[in-house]
């Protein structure tokens, strides 16, 4: 229970409220009871929040409570407008008992966590007596000012050429408005074309910055984690081609405003893919460490990888979508009907050194259609919960998800549980989940190397004829709030009760349909040629 300092009588549109500045639990050994006291008390103070309570008889409105708490606190400024115009006679009585009638009308803006975890802005007016609103404006800046989490100074990388072209308008309509009421310094730089980011960061300093954002989707983020991890590592003389190299978490940390195709960092850490969510989360300092894998080949080390490393099915899907950019995100669905009709497997040996167990090493061989490393969660608009919805964010592990040679049926099945419920996935019979550390994919080429399926770390091509993928504990910091698997369900309940059950029948039938058509052609097909 919060521990409430100072208690006075204030008005918001026109309806008496009591107004309480209340701190938590931790700093319960400060005693104040004036504004002036908490102020010059600010520094032992780890939390501090305003309540406003209505005051009224009315039972019904006794539970209308509004919490904000000063972290979740944009700014507040003091407005002209006379108390006595817009205050009702029963407010000015509660007044005029108390002080002589010297008021002030305050305006308060300030992030708000939907029960759904979405933030918006809200903003609140309140009319109180003068003095007590010219001693709470400045107990609120400097509150503010003391906050350290909070960037001041950040780094934006725009793609424009994000999704379907919208990095640039996310960015300006969204979000630059939120950076320039907070009155951050912003370096923005538009990138013309891919890398581009990667080489600013390679080449300039980037001591001045609190933070860097990524505008655009998951390959956007990747290049700059990636340079970003890359570049802390060369200052720290680390040897990334020794994959158990322990990486050094980056002074720096990144935010991400989505404006991707897939988008699966932002709806794994905040979510959802809302520009406003993300901006606010990184204008109030939100942290979270990540565990970032590294991924090297034959030769040695290639890649960070921050969301899901694959070889075979989701590698050969990225490859042909590559070539296909003019039907926008479509290409993806495209690229995966076609890659569902070859089912094509690939002879392969995996060692998976087990999270539970580091000492005791699994090895699996054969023919696997796909081979899949989580290091998040994989959620987005085709996976409701992602392809691993549990595995944890930041404690050194990720998740491999192994897929058999199977009847395309299966492998259907297969794709249907890693859209819509990929808890116990591996209870199907071709399918296998293991927690690893380390996991090293060997394929078994006989012959040619067209035998090889293709890589892909983060959406992203890779090059290699063998791969080992290291997890490393909490090397990144994020500006997020991070999610866990009851509050994506709960987003979930919502967000399909937004949709007609009927309708969602109606198209998951017309879906298989178009499935069962398409197989029966392609066997059809491979029957008569
Ligand atoms: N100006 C640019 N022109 C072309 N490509 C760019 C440009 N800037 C960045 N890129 C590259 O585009 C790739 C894909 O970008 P991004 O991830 O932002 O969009 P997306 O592919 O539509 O979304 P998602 O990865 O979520 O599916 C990244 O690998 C990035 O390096």
């Amino acid at each position: 229970m919060p521990t409430t300092l100072f208690l006075t009588t204030c008005a918001v549109d026109k309806e008496p409220y009591d107004l309480l500045i209340c701190i938590d639990d931790d700093s319960k050994n400060v005693s104040a009871t004036t504004i002036d006291e908490i102020l010059s008390l600010i520094d032992q103070i780890d939390s501090i929040q305003l309540q406003l309570k209505l005051l009224t008889n009315n039972k019904t409105d006794a539970a209308k409570l509004e919490t904000i708490p000063f972290d979740k606190l944009l700014n507040i400024r003091q407005i002209d407008e006379p108390l006595n115009d817009s205050i009702s006679s029963s407010v000015k009585q509660r007044f005029e008992t108390k002080s002589p009638l010297q008021s002030k009308r305050i305006r308060l803006r300030y992030a708000h966590v939907s029960e759904l975890f979405l933030w918006t802005v809200k903003q609140l007016e309140v009319d109180l007596d003068r003095s007590i609103a010219q001693r709470l404006c400045s107990l609120s800046n400097r509150y503010l000012s003391k906050l350290k989490k909070r960037p001041r100074n950040l780094l934006v990388f725009i793609n424009p050429e994000c999704g379907k072209g919208v990095g640039n308008s996310v960015y300006e309509e969204q979000v630059l408005p939120l950076f320039e009421e907070m009155n951050l310094t912003v370096n923005t730089i538009c990138t013309e074309r891919a890398n581009h980011a990667r080489d600013y960061i390679k080449k300039n300093s980037l001591d001045d910055y609190d933070g860097m954002i990524s505008v655009g989707g998951d390959g956007m983020f990747s290049e700059i984690c990636h340079s970003l991890l890359l570049k802390t590592a060369q200052q720290a003389e680390l040897d990334v081609n020794d994959p158990k190299t322990h990486l050094v978490p980056p002074r720096l940390r990144i935010g991400v405003i989505p404006a991707g195709s897939t988008d699966a960092v932002v709806f794994g850490t905040t979510g959802y893919n809302d520009p406003v969510t993300s901006a606010l989360q990184i204008i109030v300092g939100e942290s979270l460490l990540i565990d970032i894998t590294t991924v090297h080949n034959e030769h040695g080390f290639v890649r960070f990888m921050a969301t899901m490393f694959a070889y075979g099915f989701f590698g050969n899907v990225i490859e042909q979508s590559e070539n296909w950019r003019i039907f926008g995100p479509l290409r993806y669905t495209l690229s995966g009907i076609v890659q569902f009709l070859r089912n094509v497997s690939y002879n392969t040996e995996i060692t998976i050194t087990q999270a539970s167990n580091k000492s005791d090493q699994i090895k699996r061989r054969g023919h696997y259609e796909t081979i899949n490393c989580l290091n998040m969660p994989g959620r987005c608009h085709k996976s409701k919960l992602g392809m691993s919805s549990t595995v944890h964010l930041a404690d050194g592990s990720f998740d491999v998800v192994l897929v058999k040679h199977s009847w395309r049926l299966h492998f259907l099945r297969f794709l249907h549980r890693a859209a819509n419920d990929s808890r116990g996935i591996e209870k199907l019979s071709n399918v296998e989940r293991f927690r690893a550390t380390e996991v090293c994919i060997h394929p078994l080429v006989v012959h040619h190397d067209n035998e090889l399926g293709n890589w892909s770390c983060d959406g992203e091509l890779i090059d290699a004829k063998q791969v080992t993928i290291h997890a490393h504990h909490q090397a990144l910091k994020l500006f997020a709030t991070g999610i866990n698997l009851d509050q994506v369900k709960k987003i979930n309940e919502q967000q399909s009760t937004n949709i007609p059950s009927d309708r969602m029948t109606r198209c998951c039938t017309l879906f298989l349909i178009i499935c069962c058509f398409l197989v029966f052609t392609f066997v059809c097909y491979r029957c008569l040629f």
